[in-house]
């Protein structure tokens, strides 16, 4: 889709729009999906968290994450500057960072959160005009291989992120809308197209 005629460089446009909320189970492609907006539609903000786990080989600082210390994050949380925050997978602290989200919202940015379900849930309770958007996989299979190909867990690791992925695709009816991650392309224009409509 074209942008419209008023859009402004930055993405900004002449009338607000309703943050935007994409979880889903591991290995859907979140990230994917995520990186491909990033790279394609610079029009789109894209939330950068904060975290306690550590970088991976490529990962920025201020880009990817927020890469902090727990004392940081504790007090991040304890001074009320994080709209959401969970521990994720049993193990590192995320969190999205408030100010920036309604800097991007006042003005009038297509603004995106890729967060777990727990912290969806949480935006719901903070900001119930929120889009919510659930990323499915094809299949079940599909998701297991892509859990698998990806090969950053192992086995015990997989085992127990595939059970909470039998919990959070129980979530979906949550949601208002469900994307299905079939191709990267296709699901990022996907929702590119329903941000540009809410
Ligand atoms: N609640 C919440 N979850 C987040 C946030 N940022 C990332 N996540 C989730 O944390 C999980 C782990 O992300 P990441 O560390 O990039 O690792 P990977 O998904 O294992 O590659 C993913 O499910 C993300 O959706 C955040 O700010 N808040
Ligand atoms: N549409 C897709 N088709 C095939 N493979 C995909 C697709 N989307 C993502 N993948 C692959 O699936 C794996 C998990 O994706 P990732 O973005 O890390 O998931 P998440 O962030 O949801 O945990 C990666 O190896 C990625 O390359």
């Amino acid at each position: 889709m074209s942008q419209p005629a008023h859009a402004e460089q930055d993405g900004s446009d002449d009338r607000p729009h309703r943050l935007v909320v994409l979880a889903g189970p591991t290995a859907v492609g979140k990230g994917t999906v995520s990186a491909y907006i990033r790279e394609h539609f610079p029009e789109v903000w894209l939330s950068v968290s904060a975290t306690t786990r550590s970088p991976r080989p490529g990962e920025v600082d201020g880009v990817h994450y927020h890469f902090v210390s727990t004392t940081e994050f504790a007090r991040l949380e304890r001074d009320g500057e994080l709209l959401e925050s969970a521990v994720v997978h049993g193990r590192n602290h995320y969190g999205t960072p408030r100010r920036p989200v309604e800097e991007a919202l006042a003005a009038h940015r297509m603004a995106l959160l890729e967060i777990d379900l727990q912290g969806a849930r949480q935006v719901r309770e903070n900001m119930p005009e929120a889009f919510f958007v659930f990323l499915a996989p094809p299949s079940w299979e599909e998701l297991v291989r892509r859990l698998v190909g990806r090969g950053t867990e192992d086995e015990e690791e997989r085992t127990r992120r595939l059970e909470t992925a039998k919990v959070e695709l129980a979530a979906e009816a949550e949601f208002d809308v469900t994307i299905v991650n079939d191709d990267v392309r296709r699901a990022a224009e996907e929702l590119v197209h329903l941000m540009r409509t809410h």
